[in-house]
């Protein structure tokens, strides 16, 4: 694994458990430190990145399609964005990354594990980050939360059995990778929830 001198911190989570609530929270937090940060999400964070998304989250296509795409997203990430600010020194905050490839694409839908094992080693064999905060509600919450939000997108219309495995995967990446996941308890006021990341971060800054 390559080391930077800056922090890589992900954040994941099923679609409404509130990861998008608390990056700007955390973001505020560090920057309040005097560290330099970049604040960026998958699929998306480049210009490329970006009109990959809109075909991902409303285009109908293939599964296997569907995670080449955000693996190619990814890679372009990592290179015109991810890796040149670890290199500068800066920490980067990302709204998601591949733990969400083996949730959704994997688990989710059911592609198999080993070749989104393949597809992480090929675009990022030598990082991975150093931190990933999983914001963790049950489905009924999540649902609830976003129902009450927005117009929802082709994997937010997806229905119960998905977001159960989706869910599933992510506490089984974490159990599997404790020294950089923090499983955060979402069902909690967002005030409580942020005392919880300022503590976590008070020790990383
Ligand atoms: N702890 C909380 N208690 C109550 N409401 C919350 C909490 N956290 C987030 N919310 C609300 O739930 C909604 C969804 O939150 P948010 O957009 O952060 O979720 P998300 O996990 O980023 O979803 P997505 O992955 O689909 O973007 C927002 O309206 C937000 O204000
Ligand atoms: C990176 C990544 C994302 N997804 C899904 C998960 C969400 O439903 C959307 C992104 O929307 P958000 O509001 O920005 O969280 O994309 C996925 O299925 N696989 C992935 O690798």
């Amino acid at each position: 694994m390559k080391h930077y001198s800056g922090k890589f911190i992900s954040f994941e989570g099923i679609d409404g458990a509130g990861k998008s609530t608390h990056i700007g929270f955390v973001t505020d937090f560090i920057r309040a430190r005097g560290v330099q940060l970049v604040s960026t999400r998958e699929p998306g964070g480049t210009p490329l990145g970006e009109k990959i998304r809109e075909l991902f989250l409303h285009e109908k296509m293939h599964l296997e399609t569907e995670t080449l795409l955000v693996f190619a997203s990814r890679r372009e990430h990592l290179a015109q964005v991810i890796e040149p600010a670890l290199a500068r020194g800066d920490w980067v905050l990302t709204d998601r990354f591949t733990d969400a490839s083996f949730a959704y694409q994997g688990a989710g839908r059911g592609l198999d594990r080993a070749k989104l094992e393949t597809l992480a080693h090929w675009v990022h064999a030598d990082l991975e980050p150093d931190l990933t905060f999983l914001f963790d509600v049950p489905l009924e919450v999540a649902r609830a939360r976003l129902d009450a939000t927005r117009e929802l997108d082709k994997f937010e219309r997806e229905q119960e059995d998905f977001f159960h495995a989706t869910r599933n995967e992510y506490l089984r990446r974490a159990a599997e990778a404790p020294h950089r996941f923090r499983v955060i308890d979402s069902t909690r006021s967002i005030a409580e929830i942020q005392q919880e990341l300022a503590g976590i971060l008070d020790g990383l800054v």
